[in-house]
C-alpha cells in the first residue's frame, strides 16, 4: 500500500468512525433511557457529591459517589482523559448542561471529575456525568495523516518508506553488542530486544506478551538511547500507560517532562508535568507577575467603565508578553529533558511541541502500540527518523464503535501491519514471562504465542497457598479450577431489550467461590473478578462489593494491562444455540487468562462455550491439567435438565412419582446418544486425559456403582474414596443427580470423600423431622429468605393491617407501596418507569427488577427450568441436540409433563385442603 492510499482509506475509515459515534451520541441524547445509556457505560446518573476542593493549579477537582443505599457504581466506560459533561439528574441533554470536565479517577465507588472554570456543585443535589465524544482526538490524526500525505523534507522520510515498504528496514553500521546494561537483571530475551532496538536504525519492534517485563524493557531501551546522547519523544495510547513509563524513567534519574493536562495526569506524577515544571522554572516569577498585572487589569476593567479601552490595550500587551515569555520556557524546558512523555494525540504540533524544531528528536518510542489506531501513532511519528513499537498484538486492539470499519481495516494497528509487513526481521519477543503459574500460562503461550513462553523460576510453581496467611486447601493449591455448569440450567438472560448479557446463575457460583477463596485468607485486594459483558459485571458488583469492597470487579476490557493473584472468570453464556457472542474474539479471552499469577477459576458453560474452537481449547487445557468440578457441588438445590423434580414445598411422594422407571427409561438412550457424543468430541483432539474407550468404561463403571446402590434398599450411604479424580467426581455428581440420588463432598484434599444417599430415604428422614416441627407448631415456614429482602408487599400490608380494620390506612399504605420500588429501602418512584415481577407480582424500579436482585432468583430459576424441560432439554448435555428430537417425541414428552404438572397441582390443593380441615 502507498502512503496516499493508506492516507486516503484511513480518512475514509476515521470519518466513517466519526459518523458512527456521533451517531450513537445523537441516539443516546434522543431515543434512548438515561437508564440504557448507563448500561452502555456512558453515563452515570443521579450521583452525589462526595467532596469538591481546589486543586491542580486552580482546577475545581469534584469526587462524585453513589447514593448512600447503592454499593458501587454501575460498571462503565469512564477512565482518566475523557471529557464529561455535568447535568442535573433530570437529564442529559445538550440543552442542561452545566459544565464539563476531565476525569481524573475512576474506581468502583467515586469518580473524580476536574472542571476547568471554576464550576461549584451542590453537595445536597444529585447529578448525570455523560462521557461527551471528543473530536479532538480525530482532529489531530487527520491533521498529522495530511502531513504524512504531503511530507517531503522533514525527519521522519526514511522511515515512511520503511514502514509504507517502500524501503527495506536496515540496522547500524557500528554494531553495539558491548551494550553495558543499567538494569543488570535483564533475562536473555529482553537483552536481545534492547540491543535489537538500538542497533536498528528505523524500525524496532518488541512483542511483550503479558507478564514478560514489556515496561522493563523499554526503559532500558530509552535510559540506554539517552545515554548515547539522543533525545527520545517517548508516547503511547493511554495516559496510564504513559504515567507508568514516567514513573519508572523519573526513578532511573533521567529527565522527564509530560505533556498534558495536570488533571489527567497521576498525582504522584504531576510534578513532572509541564505546568508543575514550568511554575518551578527561574522564568516562573516573571510570568507569575505578569499574570499577576493581568488579574488586576481584569478586575479594574470590571469596575470602570470609562477607561475600558485603554486597560484592554494593556491587557492585549500583557497577553503578548506572556505568551512569548511562556514560550521561551516551554522551548528551554523541552530541550533540556531527554525524554518527553505524551499521549499519541498529546504530541501533536498544535500544543507544547510547537516550541521545539520539528527535527528535535532522535527516537520515537511507542508504547502500547498494538492498542492504538495507526492514525494516532502517526502523530509523534513524524517527528523523528527512528521509531521503536513496543506491545502485544495479540491482546485487545483499540475500541472501535463502527464495525464495518474496524473490519475494513481501522482495526489493524501499526505495530501488526510492520510485523505482517517483515516478519521476525523486525522484531524481537520476549520470552520469558514473571506472573503466571506455568499452568496458567501454557494454555496462552500454545495458543497465541507459538509456545515460546517460559515461567521464571520465581513464579513457575507459585499457588495461592504460598502467599502470607492463605492456608493450602483444595482452592488454594490448585492453579486452575474449571466450574462447570453445564446441565445445570444456570442460563444467561434472555431479554431481547438488553443488549448485554447476565448469567445470575454463574453470579451464585462466583459468590460461593469467591467466599471458599477469603475463607482461606487470600484478600479481597488480590482477587479479580472478570466477566466480558457489562450487565453481568453489574450483577456481580451488586451482589459482592458491599461484602468485599476491595475486590476489583471489572470487564476484560478494563483490566488490559494488569494483573491480580487470583482471577474468576465468569463467561456468562449458556444457551441452547451455542451462541458464545464477542467472547469469540480470541484476543479478548487472551486477555481474560493471562490477568492471572497463581489461580484461575473458570465458571462456565463448557456446553455452550465449546462450539467455538478456541474456548474449547481452554475447557480442554483446564481439564487436562487442573480441576474439574460441576456446579452441582456449589449449589445443591439445582436441579439437573434430565430429571424433574417439582419445587421443594410439594411432598416427596410426588418426587417418588418424577424418577418412575418409565420415565427412567425413556430418559436412557437420549443419554447414552449424549455420553456418545461427548467421547466422540473428546476424541476429534488429543487433548482427553482418558482415551475414548478408558473414558466410556470409567463412566459406565460409576454408574453402575450407583445404580447398584439406588437398588440396594439395605444401604443408605455410599462413599466414594478421595483419590477420585476430579472428571469422575463430576460423573459421580451428573449420575447422582440423574438417578435422583443426594451426594454432597465431605472433608478437604486427601482426607476428601463424596458421599450418595438415597433421595428418597432422605426425604423420608425429612418428612419425619417436618412433621415432628408441625408438631411443636413453628408458626413461619421456612422458606422466608426471599421475602426478607423486600419490603413489606401488598398482601402482607393487608394481613396486617386487616386487624386493625382501618380500611383507609390500609388503601393508602398499598397506595405508596405501588408507587415505589418495592426494594427494600429503595426509594425510587415506580410511576413512570416501574416494573412488575412476574414472581411476586410487585413493582420495582429500573435497578431491581430482575428477580435476581430482589430476590426471586429462585422461582425465576426453577421458572426457567421449567421452560427448557417444556421445550425438550430433558438431561445434562443435551443443549445442543434437541434441534433435531423427533417432533412427536418432543410433543409426547410436552404432553406428559404438562399432565404431571396438573397432577402435582390437583395432589397439592387436596393436601392443602386437608391441612385446612
Ligand atoms: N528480568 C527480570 N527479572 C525479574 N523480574 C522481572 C524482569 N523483568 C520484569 N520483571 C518483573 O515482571 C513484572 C512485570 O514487568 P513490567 O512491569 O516491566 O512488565 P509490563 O510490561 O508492565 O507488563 P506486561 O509484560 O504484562 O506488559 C514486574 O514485577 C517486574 O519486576
Ligand atoms: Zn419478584
Ligand atoms: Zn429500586
Amino acid at each position: 500500500m502507498t502512503v496516499e492510499e493508506f492516507v486516503y482509506k484511513t480518512l475514509e475509515l476515521l470519518q466513517e468512525e466519526r459518523e458512527a459515534e456521533i451517531q450513537e451520541t445523537r441516539l443516546y441524547q434522543e431515543n434512548v433511557s438515561l437508564k440504557e445509556l448507563q448500561s452502555k457505560g456512558v453515563c452515570l446518573l443521579k450521583l452525589q457529591v462526595k467532596s469538591q476542593s481546589t486543586g491542580l493549579y486552580g482546577r475545581t477537582v469534584v469526587v462524585f459517589e453513589p447514593r448512600k443505599h447503592v454499593a458501587a457504581l454501575p460498571s462503565n466506560g469512564f477512565s482518566p482523559g475523557d471529557i464529561l459533561g455535568l447535568y442535573d439528574s433530570g437529564g442529559c441533554s445538550a440543552a442542561s448542561q452545566l459544565g464539563s470536565g476531565i476525569v481524573t479517577r475512576v474506581s468502583q465507588s467515586a469518580v473524580s471529575v476536574a472542571f476547568d472554570d471554576g464550576l461549584t456543585v451542590d453537595s445536597d443535589s444529585l447529578y448525570n456525568l455523560l462521557k461527551l465524544a471528543n473530536d479532538v482526538t480525530y482532529k489531530r490524526m487527520k491533521n498529522a495523516l495530511n502531513l504524512l500525505n504531503g511530507y517531503s523534507h522533514g525527519p521522519a522520510g526514511a522511515l515512511i518508506n520503511v514502514l509504507f515498504g517502500d524501503s527495506q528496514p536496515s540496522s547500524m553500521r557500528t554494531k553495539c553488542d558491548e551494550i553495558k546494561l543499567l538494569n543488570p537483571n535483564l533475562d536473555e530475551s529482553q537483552r536481545e530486544a534492547v540491543s535489537f532496538a538500538l542497533s536498528q536504525k528505523e524500525l524496532a519492534i518488541i512483542h511483550g506478551p503479558p507478564g514478560t517485563g514489556k515496561t522493563t524493557t523499554v526503559v532500558e531501551v530509552i535510559l540506554q538511547l539517552v545515554k548515547l546522547g539522543n533525545k527520545v519523544l517517548c508516547c503511547a495510547a493511554s495516559n496510564v500507560a504513559v504515567d507508568n513509563l514516567v514513573e519508572r524513567l523519573a526513578q532511573c534519574k533521567s529527565r522527564v517532562v509530560r505533556l498534558g493536562h495536570p488533571a489527567r495526569l497521576l498525582e504522584s506524577i504531576q510534578k513532572h508535568s509541564l505546568d508543575a515544571v514550568l511554575a518551578h522554572s527561574s522564568s516562573s516569577s516573571i510570568i507569575t507577575d505578569i499574570r499577576h498585572d493581568m488579574d488586576q487589569a481584569l478586575m479594574a476593567m470590571k469596575k470602570n467603565k470609562g477607561e475600558r479601552s485603554d486597560l484592554k490595550r494593556e491587557m492585549g500587551e500583557l497577553r503578548k508578553e506572556l505568551r512569548t515569555r511562556e514560550a521561551a520556557a516551554i522551548s528551554e524546558i523541552l530541550k533540556t529533558a531527554d525524554v518527553v512523555l505524551a499521549t499519541n494525540t498529546g504530541a501533536c504540533g498544535e500544543g507544547p511541541l510547537k516550541h521545539v524544531a520539528l527535527d528535535h528528536f532522535d527516537v520515537v518510542v511507542i508504547d502500547e502500540c498494538a492498542q492504538a489506531l495507526e492514525g494516532s501513532c502517526w502523530i509523534p511519528l513524524l517527528r523523528a527518523p527512528k521509531c521503536v513499537l513496543a506491545g502485544d498484538y495479540k491482546q485487545l486492539p483499540p475500541t472501535i464503535k463502527s464495525q464495518s470499519a474496524a473490519s475494513k481495516g481501522l482495526a489493524l494497528s501499526l505495530m501488526e501491519r510492520q510485523v505482517q509487513l517483515y516478519g521476525p526481521a523486525v522484531f524481537r519477543m520476549l520470552t520469558v514471562q514473571y506472573r503466571m503459574n506455568r499452568d496458567i500460562m501454557d494454555w496462552a503461550s500454545t495458543q497465541m504465542y507459538e509456545s515460546r513462553l517460559r515461567a521464571h523460576a520465581s513464579v513457575q510453581d507459585h499457588l495461592l497457598r504460598d502467599l502470607a496467611g492463605v492456608t493450602s486447601g483444595e482452592e488454594t493449591d490448585t492453579p486452575l479450577l474449571l466450574i462447570d455448569t453445564a446441565g445445570c440450567g444456570l442460563n444467561e438472560t434472555e431479554d431481547p431489550d438488553e443488549l448485554s448479557k447476565g448469567n445470575p446463575g454463574e453470579v451464585d457460583v462466583v459468590e460461593l467461590h469467591i467466599k471458599a477463596l477469603t475463607e482461606a485468607g487470600v484478600q479481597d485486594k488480590d482477587i479479580a473478578v472478570i466477566a466480558p459483558y457489562n450487565l453481568q459485571v453489574d450483577l456481580l458488583r451488586q451482589r459482592l462489593s458491599a461484602r468485599h469492597p476491595h475486590l476489583e470487579i471489572k470487564s476484560v476490557d478494563g483490566f488490559q494491562g494488569r494483573e491480580k493473584e487470583a482471577v474468576v472468570l465468569s463467561l456468562v453464556r449458556s444457551n441452547r444455540k451455542g451462541e458464545v457472542g464477542f467472547l469469540s474474539e480470541n484476543r479478548r479471552l487472551n486477555v481474560a487468562v493471562t490477568r492471572a499469577r497463581r489461580h484461575i477459576a473458570v465458571v462456565c458453560d463448557t456446553q455452550t462455550v465449546q462450539t467455538h474452537p478456541f474456548l474449547k481449547s481452554l475447557v480442554d487445557h483446564m481439564t487436562r491439567r487442573g480441576q474439574v468440578r460441576t456446579a452441582f457441588e456449589y449449589l445443591p438445590d439445582i436441579v439437573p435438565q434430565n430429571y424433574t423434580r417439582e419445587s421443594k414445598d410439594a411432598k416427596p411422594k410426588a418426587s417418588a412419582k418424577s424418577t418412575s422407571a418409565g420415565e427412567k427409561a425413556r430418559e436412557r438412550p437420549q443419554r447414552e446418544r449424549a455420553e456418545r457424543r461427548k467421547t466422540e468430541a473428546g476424541s476429534e483432539s488429543d487433548s482427553k486425559p482418558l482415551t475414548k474407550n478408558q473414558d466410556e468404561s470409567r463412566s459406565v463403571d460409576i454408574r453402575k456403582q450407583l445404580e447398584a446402590f439406588k437398588e440396594d434398599a439395605t444401604q443408605t450411604l455410599l462413599q466414594f474414596p478421595p483419590s477420585l479424580n476430579s472428571h469422575d467426581r463430576m460423573l459421580v455428581h451428573k449420575f447422582s443427580e440423574e438417578l435422583g440420588l443426594q451426594h454432597e463432598s465431605r472433608g478437604e484434599g486427601k482426607d476428601r470423600y463424596l458421599k450418595s444417599l438415597h433421595l428418597e430415604r432422605m426425604k423420608r428422614e425429612q418428612q419425619k423431622r417436618e412433621e415432628n416441627a408441625k408438631q411443636k407448631k413453628q408458626p413461619q415456614s421456612k422458606k422466608t429468605k426471599a421475602k426478607k429482602q423486600t419490603k413489606a408487599g401488598v398482601s402482607e400490608i393487608a394481613a396486617s393491617s386487616s386487624a386493625d380494620t382501618d380500611l383507609d390506612s390500609l388503601l393508602s399504605a398499598v397506595a405508596k407501596a405501588e408507587s415505589v420500588c418495592s426494594f427494600i429501602r429503595c426509594k425510587a418512584s415506580v410511576l413512570t418507569l416501574g416494573q412488575l415481577c412476574g414472581f411476586c407480582r410487585r413493582q420495582f424500579c429500573l435497578s431491581h427488577h430482575i428477580p435476581e436482585v430482589h430476590g426471586c432468583g429462585d422461582m425465576a430459576k426453577s421458572h426457567a427450568r421449567m421452560r427448557i424441560s417444556k421445550e425438550g432439554v430433558l438431561f445434562a448435555g443435551s443443549g445442543k441436540k434437541d434441534n433435531s428430537m423427533d417432533p412427536n417425541k418432543k410433543a409426547y414428552l410436552h404432553r406428559k409433563l404438562d399432565s404431571k404438572l396438573k397432577d402435582l397441582a390437583t395432589q397439592r390443593k387436596t393436601k392443602s385442603k386437608e391441612k385446612e380441615g
